[in-house]
């Protein structure tokens, strides 16, 4: 048993601060162990150009794992869809928690609903895979690469009120889109989730592999505090380990990254588990919608599952389709 103090590390955007806070006061209900936060600043931070050409997975959660790994923090919170599927050898995802709301939320100006954006509307996104989803949609639709934080993002919105990611609301912002897409999960763990107008329906919109879920990671021997481990253990939610271990087998055996345009969902569904997947040609000119369903409801069988359907993705031409 370690002497020292049990140390959480985070990245300092809000969402990121938020998801930390989150775990951590659930950690100190099951086990009241004092700890403290230490900031770790990553490249995804730092970095401004077009998230989809930053090269490479991980941007978000590189340093943070150094961090973990090195012994400046014993304990890290990731949102699960900006880890690499390529687990690092010496860390573990101790828990899943609960998963939040899967879907991507569109944020309109006026209270639209995306069938009622005018012809030829404006949306924001810096994701191909949900740029592709909407072109499917609504093929008239003006995709406008943007990134930021939730705050900024948020103020590109025409009419919107400019808000600040801690909360505040700054001058009237002269927004420039009439829609921006987010995920739900992170707009609502910030208290922004009166900015959405439409939650998107996965038969429209297949959220990123992992969206909506959080996930604990540790060094593999444990995070030095045994009422810890233990806690997490019990924070790990079932039925989200085998949704997103299947998500992210999938995205895996299609050797596709974060960037890609790729949505994929799981849901326990009574006695079985169920994995549904689009791959997208960037335009969204082409849509490939495949599922499939396991009721081997075990870590292992998920992730057969997932490497299933990317397989018959792939026999049909899923990589040609997404230009992995
Ligand atoms: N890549 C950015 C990112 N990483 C995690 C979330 C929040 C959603 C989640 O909890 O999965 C977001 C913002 C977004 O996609 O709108």
């Amino acid at each position: 048993m370690s002497q020292s103090l049990f140390t959480i590390g985070t990245r300092g955007s809000a969402l990121a601060t938020t998801q930390t806070g989150t775990v951590a006061s659930e950690l100190q209900e099951r086990c009241a162990v004092p700890y403290d936060t230490v900031l770790i600043k990553t490249e995804g931070d730092v970095t401004t150009g077009p998230l989809s050409q930053l090269g490479g997975t991980g941007v978000f959660a590189a340093a943070l794992r150094q961090a973990l790994y090195e012994g400046t923090c014993d304990l890290a919170v990731h949102s699960l869809k900006d880890l690499p599927t390529t687990q690092p050898t010496g860390l573990v995802i101790a828990a899943t928690p609960a998963r939040a709301d899967f879907r991507d939320a569109l944020c309109a100006r006026d209270g639209l609903f995306l069938a009622e954006l005018p012809e030829g509307a404006s949306v924001g996104t810096g994701s191909p895979r949900r740029a592709a989803q909407l072109l499917a949609f609504r093929p008239d639709l003006k995709i406008v690469d943007i990134r930021g934080n939730v705050g900024t993002r948020l103020g590109r919105v025409k009419g919107s009120p400019l808000q600040k990611d801690d909360g505040g609301v700054g001058r009237t912002a002269q927004g420039d889109l009439d829609a921006i897409v987010l995920a739900a999960s992170g707009l609502e763990r910030l208290g922004m989730g009166s900015h959405i107008t439409e939650y998107l329906d996965p038969e429209i919109m297949l959220p990123a592999p992992g969206q909506g879920s959080l996930a604990v990671e540790v060094r593999t021997g444990g995070s030095g505090h045994e009422g810890v481990d233990a806690a997490l253990v019990a924070m790990d939610d079932t039925d989200t380990r085998l949704a997103i271990t299947a998500e992210r087998a999938l995205l895996a055996r299609l050797e596709a990254g974060c960037a890609a345009p790729i949505g994929a969902l799981g849901t326990v569904r009574g006695h079985e588990l169920v994995l549904d997947s689009v791959a997208c040609h960037p335009t969204g000119a082409d849509t490939m919608r495949r599922s499939a369903r396991t009721s081997r409801l075990t870590v292992d069988g998920a992730y057969a599952l997932g490497v299933a359907l990317a397989e018959q993705l792939l026999r049909e031409g899923a990589a040609e389709l997404a230009g992995l």
